[in-house]
């Protein structure tokens, strides 16, 4: 397990507001991450920082073994680093079947340092049925992709990120909209692609993050809370009063 991200001393102001307020969060590699905390924590503004969209006023969000500075660089060069992002809505082509999205995905390696990382070649047939195998969508491969339910459009959208090979994947409310079963095999798909590489997921709905039982981070006015496992951050009176006995919680 090493050090992946390292975000140190991160402010941003909008307009005068302090969304992000020294905020210093450290990710592992690999390592499963969820970050809570109310409306207008800092969420996404804190991965806007992490993917280039929103530079920071003042910190460091640093990178990999030789500590790389990414606050200088274009958001398509951090992605070219391996810094994967899921947004909240489905991006994924609705007419194209489950297996040509995927392949598409894969004709976008994210640069060359990627093919290093790779064993042995494999072919992209093998590749997409392995990745269709850890989305649980192994058996959906021929359906256009608009036929799918939004958990399952969801899961395939992590496929494609996963086709990348990304060392970091920010996941930004995979719960929302899906179904009590969609919400568990959520978890049981980030929590595989955890076991090689690092999933920072942003989510409301505790259970859920109950569920994937790892480390919490809770964000409050752009800096962090409180830290450790959900047991701990939710025992924590300061969370409690900020966040858990909020109606928006
Ligand atoms: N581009 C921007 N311009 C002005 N204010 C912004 C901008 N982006 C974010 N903010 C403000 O910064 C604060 C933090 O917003 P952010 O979206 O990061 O919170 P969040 O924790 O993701 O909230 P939510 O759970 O509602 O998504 C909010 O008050 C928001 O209005």
């Amino acid at each position: 397990m090493i050090s992946l991200l390292e975000v140190s001393g991160v402010s941003k102001t909008f307009d005068g507001f302090r969304a992000i307020n020294n905020l210093s969060i450290q990710i592992n590699e690999p390592e499963l991450r969820a970050i809570i905390g109310p409306n207008g924590a800092g969420k996404t503004t804190f991965m806007d920082i992490v993917t280039g969209k929103t530079r920071p006023d003042t910190g460091q969000v640093l990178w990999g073994e030789r500590n790389e500075s990414l606050t200088g660089l274009s958001e398509a060069e951090i992605a070219n680093r391996g810094i994967g992002r899921k947004f909240q809505k489905p991006t994924v082509f609705e007419n194209q079947t489950v297996r040509q999205n995927l392949a598409m995905a894969l004709k976008n390696p994210r640069g060359p340092l990627a093919a290093l990382f790779f064993k042995e070649p494999q072919t992209d047939a093998d590749r997409i049925n392995e990745i269709a195998g850890e989305i649980g969508l192994a058996d959906q491969l021929p359906r256009p992709a608009g036929e799918l339910s939004h958990g399952q459009k969801q899961w395939l959208e992590i496929g494609m990120l996963l086709a990348q090979d990304p060392r970091l994947l920010l996941v930004d409310e995979p719960a929302a909209g899906m179904t009590a079963e969609e919400r568990e095999k959520t978890t049981d798909i980030l929590k595989r692609a955890a076991r090689t590489r690092a999933v920072v997921v942003v989510e409301h709905d505790m259970e859920f993050v109950r569920r994937l039982n790892c480390k919490v981070t809770v964000l409050h006015e752009g800096h962090v809370l409180a830290e450790g496992s959900l047991d701990h951050v939710t025992a924590d009176p300061t969370v409690i009063d900020v966040y858990l006995g909020r109606s928006d919680a």
